[in-house]
């Protein structure tokens, strides 16, 4: 069963309803007398009425068997015993909006449920007409059903809507979901958990921007494995991947807190450092070659010997992101050419 908890815009809005169909305390107290005069006594039957003349409809037989009849027929008898009664609280509203929502959920076909309430009205006018009444009582009292009729109309439309907005808002919730996943997935590099490439140009070209709005240093890092290539080809790509990741805890635990190290690509990482100057960036570069450097890598049974190549620059005043990496690129390809495992500054 939904979960029809009002909120304070709902009280609101639902006095409005009230208003709009023209409802006010002398309707209060006319309703008060179809319950006693006729609706309370009544109720019964008109719903037994209501259910026999249903009984024919397949749709209805089948909401029959799943319902057994009894929460349908007591809660229909219940809102008929309850017709009007403080029709201007929340709760009131709720308890009729609860009622049709279930009944919108059970199957019960709509124009079912609008043609049962228009012969329970007519019944209900009919029974004031021959009431005794004097003519102009009947007259109030007609008006009274008619318009508190015209408020479970409305809530009917409403409770109908209710089982689509759920399923809405439940299709929303899946789609935020994978929205969020799907955001994590292109954030994170699957192998090495570190910062995917296309997540670290986006940081890169934010980090930027902020470090020349403020005039602050920012510097980068290049590194690339050294013949990565011969480790693929001597041990296999899974043994490969494995020092990917191997690598990758390694310069983690090389830098500080707040650097950010991401997975460049194939076996390329980068390392962004804000408020960062060149002297600094060098000292952490140097750092992460000699963590590399340090001692082997355990994979499997094996101890990998690997050694890295990097290098590092400071992004120059008005400088683009293209050519900060262009220049820490060819700073890491000069290490490689004086004979890999260090590092350079770019000029
Ligand atoms: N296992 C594994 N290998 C990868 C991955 N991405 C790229 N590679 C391999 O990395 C190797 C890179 O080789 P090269 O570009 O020749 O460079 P290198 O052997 O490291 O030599 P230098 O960079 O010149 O020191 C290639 O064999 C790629 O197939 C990956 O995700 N997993």
């Amino acid at each position: 069963m939904h979960d029809i908890a009002p909120t304070d815009s709902d009280a609101a809005r639902f006095l409005q309803i009230v208003r709009a169909a023209g409802l006010n305390a002398e309707h209060g107290r006319l309703a008060c007398q179809l319950r006693s005069g006729f609706l309370n006594a009544h109720a019964e039957a008109l719903v037994d009425n209501c259910l026999a003349a249903l009984a024919e409809d397949q749709d209805f037989l089948s909401i029959k068997q799943v319902d057994r009849g009894h929460t349908l027929r007591q809660g229909w008898i219940d809102l008929l015993r309850s017709f009007g009664q403080n029709f201007d609280s929340p709760g009131y509203l709720v308890r009729r909006l609860t009622f049709f929502a279930a009944c919108a959920r059970a199957g019960m076909p709509l124009n079912l449920l609008l043609l049962q309430h228009s012969l329970i009205q007519r019944n209900v006018v009919e029974r004031i007409a021959v009431s005794g009444v004097t003519t102009s009582d009947a007259h109030k009292l007609t008006d009274c059903a008619l318009r508190i009729g015209a408020l479970d109309l409305y809530l009917v439309a409403e409770g109908y809507h209710l089982p689509e907005i759920d399923a809405l808002r439940k299709s929303l919730q899946a789609l935020r979901g994978e929205v969020s996943h799907l955001r994590w997935r292109t954030s994170v590099d699957q192998l090495t958990g570190l910062v995917s490439y296309s997540k670290l140009v986006e940081i890169l070209a934010q980090q930027i921007d902020l470090a020349q709005a403020r005039r602050q240093p920012l510097s980068l890092i290049m590194a690339d494995l050294d013949f990565f290539k011969s480790i693929n080809d001597t041990h296999g790509h899974l043994v490969g991947d494995l020092v990917l990741r191997h690598t990758a805890e390694r310069i983690q635990a090389a830098v500080r807190d707040f650097d950010i190290v991401g997975r460049f690509g194939g076996e390329e990482f980068t390392v962004i450092l804000k408020n960062t100057d060149i002297e600094m960036a060098g000292i952490i570069g140097e750092r992460i070659r000699a963590e590399i450097a340090g001692g082997p890598i355990h994979v499997k049974a094996l101890n990998i010997s690997i050694t890295i190549s990097l290098g590092v620059a400071m992004l120059r005043q008005d400088e683009t992101m293209e050519a900060l990496l262009e220049r820490a690129d060819a700073a890491m390809y000069q290490a490689k050419r004086a004979g890999r495992n260090r590092v350079v500054i770019a000029t």
